[in-house]
C-alpha cells in the first residue's frame, strides 16, 4: 500500500494521536461508544465500557482474546476486526454478536505504520439494525407522506393556475375535472359537448393552461359565426391573390396559428361539409396547405372542439361525416346544464360576485334570501346567463347588500331574465322581442339549421344572433 493510501485512511476515519491515546491504558480514557482496538495479529486490546451492556461482554472477558477466534466460534458473525485485517481495508458492513443476538451496523478500519504496517484495527459499531429499521420505516413513511404532498400540491397549483375562473363543487364537475386533469398532456382530441354557456370554453382553456402547451398559443374559431364564404381562408390562410378581395400579402391561417398550441373550435356542429373534409384531412396528416400555397406546412397541435348540437344525431342524419365525427370524439367531455348541477349556481355567483365588485370598486354581499332565487332560476343560458345578471345587479346595487330587490323589474318577475321590458325605446324593446324570439326557439330546436328554418332566416343569420343573444 503507498503512502498516500495509508494516509488517506488515517485522516479519512480518525485522529492517529487521538487513537494512540486510546489504546494507551495508562490513559484511562473512557469510551462512550461501541469500540473495539485490536492489534495487527487480532489481539483484542480494548473495548469500550458500553460493550457490556450492549452485548453482555465485560471489558476483562474479552480484551486479550484473538479476533479470529471470536470469528471460528461464532461469537461475531461475521468478525469485522477479523476482516479488516485480512483484508487491509475499510470495511462497513452488519454484523450480528451472537451472545445478545444484537445485530448493529458496523465500520472498521486498519490503522498502519509510516512503512505500511498493519498495526491496528480500529472498529466502532455506528447504530443497531432496529434502529437502521426504524429509521428506514421512518424514511420510508416520509416518502410516501411527500409523494403524496408533492401531488396534492400539483393539483392545487395547477387548480389555482390553471383555473383562473373556473369553479365547481357539483360531482359532475368534479368528475369532469379529473378527467381534464388526466387527459390534458395527452395529444387525444377532445370533444366538448353541452348547452349553450355551460362552460365549453372555459373547459379548453382550461385543459390548455394545465398541458404541456400551456406556454403555446390557444387559438379559439367559433365556426359558426365565421361567414360561410370566409371559414376556408380564415382557418387554412392563403398565399397572396389566392381570390378577389384577398390581401395581398396573403394570410396565415388560424390552424397555422395554433402550432405548439391547442386548437379550439367552438360550435363544431356548424362546419360546412367542405370544410369537414379538410378538417379530417389535416386531423389524419398534421399538415395544411394554404388556399393558392403549393407546399404543405407541418404542424403539431392539440384539438379540442365544442358543439351544442347532438353530433350522433348530425351524423344519423348525414349532415356531418361519420368519420371525422370518430376522429374528434376520442375523449368525450359534457358539460352539463346549470339546472342539473345547482350546487355549482352558488360558488359561481360568489366568485362572480367577487368579480364585478372588485371591477365596479364596490364592497357587496348577498341578502340571505338572495342565493335562493338564484337556486331557483332554470337558468336556460347556463353559467353565462348567471355571470351577466350577477354583473347587472352590481352595476345596479344600491347598498352594501344585493337583494331582490337590485334585480330589474324583468328578471325578479317569473318570467325571468329574457321577459321583454314594459317601457323604454322601440330598438331596445325589438330588441328584447328578438332576443325572446331567437332563444326561444334555439331552446326547443337545439340547432342554427332547425333554428333558421323555423324563424325563415339564413342558417349564418341565426347562428350570428344566437350567438349574440346568449352572450349578452
Ligand atoms: N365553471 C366555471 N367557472 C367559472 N366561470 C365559468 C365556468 N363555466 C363557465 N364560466 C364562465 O361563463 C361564461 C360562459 O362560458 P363559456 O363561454 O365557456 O361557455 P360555452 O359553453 O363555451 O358557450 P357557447 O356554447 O355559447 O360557446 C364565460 O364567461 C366563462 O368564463
Amino acid at each position: 500500500m503507498s503512502r498516500e493510501n495509508k494516509a488517506d485512511i488515517f485522516s479519512d476515519d480518525i485522529d492517529l494521536k487521538c487513537l494512540f491515546d486510546i489504546i494507551n491504558p495508562e490513559n484511562n480514557l473512557v469510551l462512550a461508544d461501541d469500540m473495539m482496538l485490536s492489534a495487527a495479529d487480532g489481539t483484542i486490546l480494548r473495548v469500550s465500557e458500553t460493550y457490556e451492556q450492549n452485548f453482555g461482554f465485560a471489558h476483562g472477558s474479552i480484551v486479550g482474546k484473538s479476533a479470529f477466534d471470536l470469528e471460528a466460534d461464532g461469537t461475531f458473525s461475521p468478525c469485522i476486526t477479523a476482516r479488516v485485517i485480512r483484508e487491509r481495508s475499510k470495511v462497513i458492513t452488519t454484523q450480528t454478536i451472537n451472545r445478545t443476538h444484537k445485530n448493529v451496523m458496523t465500520v472498521g478500519i486498519p490503522l498502519f505504520d509510516s512503512r505500511g504496517t498493519l498495526k491496528y484495527a480500529v472498529c466502532f459499531n455506528t447504530v443497531s439494525m432496529e434502529q437502521i429499521n426504524t429509521i428506514l420505516r421512518n424514511y420510508h413513511d416520509l416518502q410516501e407522506s411527500v409523494e403524496q404532498y408533492t401531488a396534492e400540491l400539483a393539483e392545487l397549483r395547477t387548480r389555482a393556475t390553471a383555473t383562473g375562473k373556473l369553479v365547481f363543487r357539483s360531482p359532475a364537475m368534479q368528475r369532469l375535472w379529473t378527467l381534464m386533469q388526466n387527459t390534458a398532456n395527452t395529444k387525444a382530441n377532445i370533444l366538448i359537448t353541452g348547452e349553450t354557456g355551460v362552460g365549453k370554453s372555459a373547459v379548453a382553456k382550461t385543459i390548455h393552461k394545465m398541458s404541456g402547451r400551456a406556454d403555446g398559443p390557444f387559438i379559439e374559431v367559433n365556426c359558426a359565426v365565421l361567414h360561410e364564404n370566409l371559414i376556408e381562408s380564415e382557418l387554412f390562410g392563403y398565399e397572396k391573390g389566392a381570390f378577389t378581395g384577398a390581401s395581398s400579402a396573403g394570410k396565415i391561417g388560424k390552424i397555422e396559428l395554433a402550432n405548439h398550441g391547442t386548437l379550439f373550435l367552438d360550435e363544431i356542429g356548424e362546419l360546412p361539409t367542405h370544410i369537414q373534409s379538410k378538417l379530417l384531412q389535416l386531423i389524419q396528416e398534421k399538415t395544411i396547405e394554404r388556399l393558392s400555397g403549393t407546399k404543405k406546412i407541418e404542424l403539431d397541435f392539440r384539438l379540442i372542439v365544442a358543439t351544442n348540437r347532438d353530433l350522433e344525431e348530425e351524423v344519423r342524419k348525414g349532415l356531418f361525416r361519420s368519420d371525422l365525427f370518430y376522429r374528434l370524439n376520442v375523449i368525450r367531455m359534457h358539460i352539463p346544464p346549470l339546472r342539473e348541477r345547482t350546487e355549482d349556481i352558488l360558488p359561481l355567483a360568489h366568485q362572480f360576485l367577487s368579480r364585478f365588485s372588485q371591477e365596479y370598486g364596490k364592497t357587496l354581499s348577498f341578502s340571505p334570501r338572495f342565493p335562493g332565487f338564484l337556486e331557483s332560476c332554470p337558468w336556460p343560458g347556463n353559467v353565462r346567463e348567471l355571470e351577466n345578471l350577477v354583473e347587472r345587479v352590481v352595476i345596479t346595487a344600491q347598498g352594501p347588500i344585493v337583494d331582490l330587490t337590485d334585480l330589474p323589474p324583468e328578471l325578479s318577475g317569473p318570467a325571468g331574465p329574457q321577459a321583454v321590458q314594459a317601457a323604454g325605446p322601440l330598438s331596445r324593446r325589438m330588441d328584447d322581442y328578438e332576443r325572446q324570439i331567437i332563444l326561444d326557439s334555439y331552446a326547443r330546436n337545439k340547432t342554427t339549421v332547425a333554428v333558421a328554418k323555423e324563424l325563415g332566416i339564413s342558417q349564418a343569420t341565426a347562428a350570428r344572433k344566437i350567438a349574440k343573444y346568449t352572450r349578452e
